[in-house]
């Protein structure tokens, strides 16, 4: 940006700069925060992978013990124990609840053998 008067040309050109410094900033700061959020997103699908694992251990042990793989009281206080960890973290409890049902979902399919590649 530049300015025909010249007396205003100096503060115009400082402005452009804390204004671009700024930006540049909080360009760094949306690459690091990117690349922290792309960390967990790797350590998130690692406990993923750790929970289907024992999911899948879980399985035999039922069938020995004549249990049946669905256990719903099970899920349903495995999703309320989530709830109750997300309302601690003070993350929403609804969406983590969404979350939670899934996973168990897909920890169940594997122990009846119904995963797609898990
Ligand atoms: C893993 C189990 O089996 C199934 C999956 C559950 C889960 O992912 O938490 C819970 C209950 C079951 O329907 C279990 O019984 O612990």
């Amino acid at each position: 940006m530049s300015t025909a008067h010249p007396s205003t040309g100096a503060v115009s050109e400082s402005v452009r700069s804390v204004t671009e410094a700024a930006t540049d900033g909080a360009a760094g700061d949306l690459i690091a925060i990117r690349g922290q959020i792309e960390e967990l997103d790797r350590a998130i699908i690692h406990l993923i992978a750790e929970r289907v694992a024992l999911a899948r251990r879980v399985g035999p042990a039922k069938r020995a013990l004549g249990m049946p793989i669905l256990d719903p009281p099970r899920e349903a206080a495995v999703v309320r124990r989530a709830s109750a960890l997300a309302r601690d973290a003070g993350v929403p409890e609804e969406d983590v609840r969404y979350v939670f049902w899934h996973l168990v979902g897909l920890c169940r399919r594997v122990q009846l053998g119904e995963e797609g590649s898990a």
